[in-house]
């Protein structure tokens, strides 16, 4: 859906060493402190109790920690992770395989969840509800159902598109986990914090300077944090400091809000073609080439974050904020029925 060349886009590209600059425990995870500090509750409830923790769902826009925070999870309770994604579960046969291998208490960790096949899905009712399987064995009149008890486990459900969620899936997990855009403060620790780990020596201005344009998501601030230091290396700075970073970021076509060439497209049509709005999103996907679940899903949610567009009954309206930033002035707009 999302360009996987586009440098600021949330989804995973394969040039992101994600594995490397992932927090362990909950004390290192930064950020999101609600959910921070309920999971740290539930933990400890499960643990205290000697039960495995309830089913855990996250939804969020990509990049923001939902991998790692399954992850989490198993090591802080001390139990096994299994990991796969719903396009990957072909068969029910291929879920309850999985489910029969698990060890007592283990996460069982299902990204993309929204994708799962229907039937795939209906084994997974009973598994979360009851721990139990129900197979057919045979075929025709003679075919019978049996249940097999499963071992404890969590299952941990991930998904961007949280609508996309049947109801009965969504209803089944206990605790459901709401991942927001990280504020700049937060994203200047993921940054120092990334840092350290990659041996680098970034000043504090520099981190800041990176976190400001990394679109409120830790996986762009490492991307960008990677990018800067080949800049670095070959300018042989020794530390990056602001200047550093936003020469190396400017010259990535990332200005200081963190958006890029596509992102200005899309404010530019607004403003130039449709005279600031209000306009439908299909009218701009069609003008711009773009998917519209892209233009929703990706481009969209940051820019209305920033406050640069507003999402309005009648269509996309660019916001005084969106004007100053294109540099442009607002049409002035006294003909449009003020007279008469
Ligand atoms: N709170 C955080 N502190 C530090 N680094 C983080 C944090 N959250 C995420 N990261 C880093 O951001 C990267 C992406 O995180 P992760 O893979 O967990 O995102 P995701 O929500 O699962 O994304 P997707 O929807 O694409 O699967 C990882 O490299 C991870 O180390
Ligand atoms: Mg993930």
């Amino acid at each position: 859906m999302d360009d996987p060349d586009r440098l600021l886009t949330a989804a995973r590209r394969a040039d992101d060493a994600d594995a490397a600059l992932r927090p362990k425990t909950l004390d290192e995870f930064v950020g999101q402190k609600a959910a921070r500090e309920n999971l740290r509750v539930f933990i400890s409830a499960a643990k205290a109790r000697g039960d495995a923790l309830d089913h855990v769902l996250f939804f969020g826009p990509p990049g923001l920690g939902k991998t790692t925070l399954a992850q989490i999870i198993a090591r802080e309770m001390g139990v096994g992770f299994r990991a796969t994604s719903g396009p990957v579960i072909a068969k029910s046969g291929d879920l309850a395989a999985l489910l029969t291998n698990l060890e007592d208490g283990d996460v069982l960790f299902i990204d993309e969840i929204h994708r799962l096949q229907p039937a795939v899905e209906e084994v997974l009712y009973p598994a979360m509800e009851d721990r139990a399987l129900d197979l057919m064995i045979g075929e025709g009149p003679s075919a019978r159902s049996v249940r097999i008890d499963l071992p404890r486990f969590t299952l941990v459900g991930a998904t961007t598109r949280q609508g996309l969620l049947t109801t009965p899936l969504r209803d089944r997990f206990g605790i459901p986990v709401r991942l927001n855009f990280y504020t700049v403060d937060e994203l200047e620790k993921v940054v120092t914090r990334a840092a350290n780990l990659l041996d680098l020596h970034v000043a504090p201005d520099g981190a800041q300077e990176i976190a400001r344009r990394a679109r409120g998501t830790p996986r762009i601030a490492g991307r960008l944090l990677r990018r800067v230091r080949d800049f670095a290396n070959v300018a042989g700075r020794e530390t990056v400091d602001a200047e550093a970073a936003d020469t190396a970021l400017t010259r990535l076509e990332v200005d200081k809000l963190g958006l890029d060439a596509m992102d200005r497209r899309y404010l530019t049509m607004i403003a130039d073609i449709y005279r600031g709005g209000p306009v439908g999103v299909e009218t701009l996907a069609a003008g711009l080439s773009e998917p519209r679940d892209t233009i929703e899903e990706v481009i969209e949610p940051y820019l209305i974050q920033l406050g640069l567009v507003a999402r309005t009954a009648r269509g996309r309206c660019l916001n005084a904020s969106g004007w100053k930033h294109l540099g442009l002035n607002p049409p002035v707009t006294t003909q449009d029925g003020l007279f008469d």
